[in-house]
């Protein structure tokens, strides 16, 4: 049999750590890797925020590799193999995906490739906050091979317990790693084994997510920003993107209520996303909030006192 690329996928919600585990497999794997990321909404920023040697990335954008995107996924592939030739191809699949057409697709349609396995990163803090697990999440749950219920250090040992419990009602075979960072041995992320658990089957998206992005034309108030994001209501669930203050650009991240803001070390044009479910009544008044924090660069003009 010809050599097959393994392939680990990378699902689970909106902001439970999915780029945080990529990042950590980069630094700590010395093995070639391929990365192909598919991002929810327009624009691509987590491809921007993966950095390492001997790394190829590939960003899919616009729709989810689930579905909509499963061609250009499939091209993708074949592109990043005979280009780069990696040991591993890692794929991180945006939050609203669902694993299961996509594991079934990739190991039928692509022979080149393996499928090692489905890796599931769950958000323990959304988790207490939303208990009832949506559709789509639940088949992130049941599909995975190994589930890892990140952001530990935000619940107490017995809200863990409880969550590892819930989980193994959902999947009784994936090891439950709980991880804080996604800080996980790497030895157990790759050569993993996968197993098809539930049957692909046609689906939609969840609609009621939506997202719409921001370009800032000039440096924002900080101060002005900062009360603007304590202010955001329910709709907005996730945002992120870089942010350009006086004094440098700052990497924003926000999930559902809790935010925080780094100090980026390379420019980075401004931008941001911001998702949420029916974000858009939303849209306009934040953006109006967001131009209104932008510091005007135009001079203020001269009062002319020279009558004509
Ligand atoms: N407190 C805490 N924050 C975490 C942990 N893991 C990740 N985060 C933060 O959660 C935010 C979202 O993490 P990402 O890795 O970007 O999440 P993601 O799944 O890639 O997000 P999407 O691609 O938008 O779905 C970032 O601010 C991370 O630093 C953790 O274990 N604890």
């Amino acid at each position: 049999m010809p050599f097959q690329t393994p392939l680990i996928l990378l699902t689970g919600p909106l902001g439970s750590g999915k780029t945080t585990l990529l990042q950590h497999m980069v630094q700590s794997s010395a093995l070639r890797l391929a990365l192909l990321i598919n991002e929810f909404g327009e624009f691509g920023i987590d491809g921007k925020l993966v950095k390492g040697k001997n790394l190829q990335i590939i960003e899919l954008e616009g729709g989810c590799v689930c579905c909509s995107l499963i061609g250009e996924f499939e091209a993708a592939l074949e592109e990043i193999i005979e280009t780069a030739a990696p040991e591993a191809i890692v794929v991180e699949a945006t939050g609203v995906a669902e694993p299961d057409a996509l594991v079934f697709d990739v190991s039928d349609l692509i022979p080149q490739v393996r499928m090692d396995g489905v890796i599931t990163i769950m958000d323990a803090d959304a988790m207490v906050a939303f208990p009832d697990l949506g559709h789509t999440i639940q088949i992130q749950v049941k599909e995975a091979d190994l589930l890892l219920l990140n952001k530990s250090d935000l619940v107490s040992p017995n809200q863990q317990q409880s969550l590892q419990t819930k989980l193994r009602t959902l999947n009784s075979n994936a090891p439950i790693i709980p991880t804080t960072y996604c800080q996980v041995d790497p030895e157990l992320l790759f050569g993993l084994v996968h197993h098809q658990r539930v049957q692909p089957q046609e689906h939609s998206h969840q609609l009621e997510y939506q997202s719409f992005s921001y370009r800032p034309i000039a440096p924002l108030q900080r101060s002005c920003f900062e009360r603007l994001v304590k202010k955001l209501g329910p709709e907005v669930y996730r945002a992120k993107g870089f942010v350009p203050f006086p004094d440098g650009n700052y990497l924003f991240n926000y999930v559902n209520g809790r935010w925080t803001l780094e100090s980026l070390p390379e420019e980075e044009a401004g931008l941001l996303v911001f998702i949420g479910q029916d974000i858009k009544s939303k849209e306009a008044q934040i953006m109006e909030s967001l131009r209104a924090c932008e510091i005007s660069q135009v001079a203020p003009r001269p009062f002319n006192h020279t009558a004509s």
